[in-house]
């Protein structure tokens, strides 16, 4: 794809370093979650948004109701028909997030070595001396001396607008805390968030659940964001509950570590989820500052090795008010597509942030320099090492497709896939050339009625680095002859031709089953 590839491992030529990178039809292989809200919820932004290489909306419902939400996902639909882009849509659940509820909007100011007390009395009023919080066990959970966080959504940890406080005395339900930092809190709602302690709370709440069988179910959600979870059990959980609510058994659940609960059980949790979002924001509280990059690392790692998908989150906090990410955040946007992540994933910075579309295409712009400079070789063999052998022959194939396709410098990996099983074992190698998955519907009956599947995995692929679905024609069923097969082939290189991927005389990759065999063909193309 490029030129001349730069490895971080040898000697850089400094002034290549500032040689403009050639324009490419995908902005990067490393895909974008966008948080949607008021700053990004009209068919223009949205269209922008998607223009700019947002491939998953996430709806947050810890913000807004259904309605709300229903509203921004119609506007959605509108842009992805105007603009051919398409978009996975994740549902984010609130959990067992502890929050301060500040109903009217007061300004809030809080000074140091005041004392504010926390209180389960939602009726009371927020104000400088007592904060209702939604949560009656805190009391319970927490002694004399814990430290408490409260911030605004998506707070960065600054000395002004959020803070921290110390719990002196339990009275009843309520706990009296002393100020630690001066602060002014604005805005409705505050998370809150107690390190270290155990929260006895569902991790999916009875709204959650309500929402899920409601708005999940009418809008056929493609990715459930499992907020809070803390052991393998709330994933199996989760599952269960989903399956019962017809097509959301499809539905893939992202299990958000965002504690060390979660950090302390992620091995059993990656196995049950099918990918996982390193929420570093609620995270980054609970862990030392200075372990913060050590969890990223491994964790990365680890769903790499399995082959699941990982997102990262809280990359530019700062461009929520500016156009351009701190030197600091801008580097930890590289750093994630180097430790390996799939995604990356927007929270305040599109929700409410000023400059939505500018942060996509920033990090975008980012990601795909990072991806240029990955040492794809060094983990491949990582990556082979780790499975063993023997391998199982479609590992082997995905394997062996990759391979071929850095030999033959192909521009394009094309795959066949109904379930998507084998596009994602492709990307598990991680390419440098983006792989064009080409779901295959197959014909499902539930007793009821016939429909074709699809669609469900098409979009999921939209998380994953470096894969670009396209969903075939219902009429080259799976159950197809090679004749069909090859003129879905032609589609797909007609696609890649017309989208850009493709030129004359490229060489291409397809990944595909002939009779009963998986086969990987190199094919040259003519004029
Ligand atoms: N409809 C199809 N036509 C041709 N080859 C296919 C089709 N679906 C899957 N394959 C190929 O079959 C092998 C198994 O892939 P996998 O994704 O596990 O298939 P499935 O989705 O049918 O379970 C791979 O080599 C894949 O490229
Ligand atoms: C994305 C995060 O969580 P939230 O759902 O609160 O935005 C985070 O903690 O990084
Ligand atoms: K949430
Ligand atoms: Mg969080």
């Amino acid at each position: 794809m490029q030129s001349s590839h730069l490895l971080l491992e040898e000697p850089i030529r400094m002034v290549s370093i500032l040689e403009p990178s050639k324009a490419s039809f995908f902005p990067a292989m490393t895909k974008i979650v966008g948080t949607l809200g008021p700053r990004s919820r009209s068919v223009d932004v949205i269209s922008a948004c998607l223009k700019a290489g947002m491939s998953v909306a996430r709806f947050d419902f810890s913000w807004h109701d259904p309605e709300y939400h229903q509203e921004t996902l119609e506007n959605l639909k509108a842009a992805v028909k105007l603009t051919k882009k398409l978009c996975a849509v994740m549902l984010d659940t609130v959990g067992p997030e502890l929050q301060v509820v500040n109903k009217n909007e007061k300004v809030i100011s809080l000074e140091a070595d005041a004392t504010v007390i926390l209180t389960p009395d939602e009726g009371q009023e927020a104000s400088s001396n007592i904060l209702p919080i939604n949560f009656d066990g805190l009391s319970k959970a927490v002694k004399k001396g814990d430290t408490i966080f409260i911030g605004q959504y998506l707070f960065t940890g600054s000395e002004t607008t959020s803070v921290w406080l110390e719990v002196s005395e339990v009275q009843g339900n309520d706990v009296v805390c002393v100020i630690k930092n001066t602060a002014t809190l604005t805005g409705a709602l505050f998370t809150l968030h107690a390190s270290q302690i155990r929260i006895v709370l569902p991790t999916l709440s009875d709204k959650d659940k309500e929402v899920i069988s409601s708005w999940g179910v009418q809008n056929k959600i493609d990715f459930l964001s499992l907020s809070y979870t803390r052991h393998a059990e709330d994933v199996r959980h989760a599952r269960e509950f989903l399956s019962k609510l017809g097509d959301l058994s499809q539905t893939q659940i992202f299990a958000k570590i965002e504690n060390i609960e979660g950090l302390n059980h992620f091995d059993e949790i990656l196995q049950e989820a099918d990918g996982i979002i390193l929420s570093r924001g609620n995270l980054g509280i609970d862990l030392p500052p200075e372990k913060v990059f050590l969890f990223q690392k491994a964790a990365l790692y680890k769903c790499n090795m399995a082959g699941k998908p990982a997102v990262v989150t809280r990359v530019v906090d700062s461009m929520t008010d500016n156009l351009r990410p701190t030197r600091a955040e801008a580097t930890d946007v590289a750093n994630a597509v180097l430790d390996g992540s799939d995604a990356i994933l927007l929270g305040a910075e599109t929700l409410r942030g000023l400059y939505p579309v500018e942060t996509i295409s920033t990090v975008g712009r980012i990601c795909a320099e990072a991806e240029k400079v990955f040492n794809q070789d060094l983990y491949f063999k990582k990556t082979v090492k780790y499975v063993g052998e023997p391998m199982t022959h479609l590992e082997s194939i995905a394997s062996s497709a990759v391979r071929a396709a850095i030999k033959v410098k192909a521009s394009v990996i094309i795959c066949f896939t109904s379930s998507g099983r084998a596009a994602r074992l492709i990307a598990k190698y991680r390419p440098i050339m983006p792989v064009l998955s080409v779901v295959i519907p197959r014909l499902k009956t539930n007793q009821l009625k016939w429909t074709f599947t699809g669609a469900f995995e098409a979009r999921q692929s939209l998380i994953v680095r470096g894969l670009f679905p396209m969903l075939a024609d219902p009429r080259h069923a799976a159950e197809s002859t090679s004749a069909t097969n090859e003129s879905v082939l032609k589609v797909a290189l007609d696609y890649g031709k017309a989208s850009g991927i493709i030129k004359s005389h490229d060489r291409v990759v397809v990944c595909q089953k002939v009779g009963d065999a998986s086969v990987v063909k190199i094919i040259e193309l003519g004029d």
